[in-house]
């Protein structure tokens, strides 16, 4: 019999499924480079919290926004959402390997580097919110898109509980907010 479903495999290559299964695929990835993030300060002394990059990372977005004509304000929420995921995710890993230093990364990924990718996650993340405005704009359909989105990043991704608790975090607002 044919399959009608497709098989796991080709359902991890096309991303999470539905409207806004792309946005939710942006949202697994930064907070994936949390990870990164975390073992680039782990055992370094560097704080996890940095004021100053996040004005700079919530400065570059109100103004791509603008420029995409989406609400900066909005925009700017959705984006705080993300660091506090990231952090999340931080706190659990620096937790977590420093109970279990068996688990700990043995490299240390360069921050430079790291915050490079996590430039360009704003820009492509804002081009989703932008691509979204619609299906967003509906909140009881763009509940269940959310639910059936991360439902499947969940399940395609393998989110741990930490991830998982994360990601909860990170669409917070991805209904609440009015577009545009
Ligand atoms: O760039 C960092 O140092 C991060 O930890 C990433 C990040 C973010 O999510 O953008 C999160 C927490 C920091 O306070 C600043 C920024």
């Amino acid at each position: 019999m044919a399959a009608e479903f497709p098989a796991p495999a080709a359902l991890a290559a096309s991303g999470s499924l539905g409207r806004l299964g792309a946005l939710t695929d942006l949202v697994v990835e930064r907070l994936r480079v949390g990870d990164d993030v975390a073992a680039a300060k782990f055992g370094t002394g560097s704080p996890i919290d940095d004021p100053a990059r996040e004005e700079q990372v919530l400065n570059q977005v109100r103004e791509q926004a603008s420029a995409l004509g989406l609400a900066p304000d909005a925009a700017a929420a959705f984006f705080r959402d993300q660091i506090t995921a990231s952090k999340v995710v931080q706190r659990g890993l620096f937790a977590r390997w420093t109970a279990h230093p068996g688990q700990a990364p043995t490299t240390r990924p360069d921050l430079g580097e790291i915050r490079t990718q996590l430039d360009r996650l704003t820009t492509e993340l804002l081009a989703q919110l932008k691509a979204t405005v619609d299906v967003r704009a509906g909140r009881i359909p763009c509940t269940v898109q959310l639910k059936l989105a991360n439902g499947s990043a969940v399940v395609l991704d393998r989110l741990d509980a930490l991830h998982r608790q994360a990601l909860g975090i990170a669409v917070h607002s991805v209904c609440a907010v009015s577009p545009a």
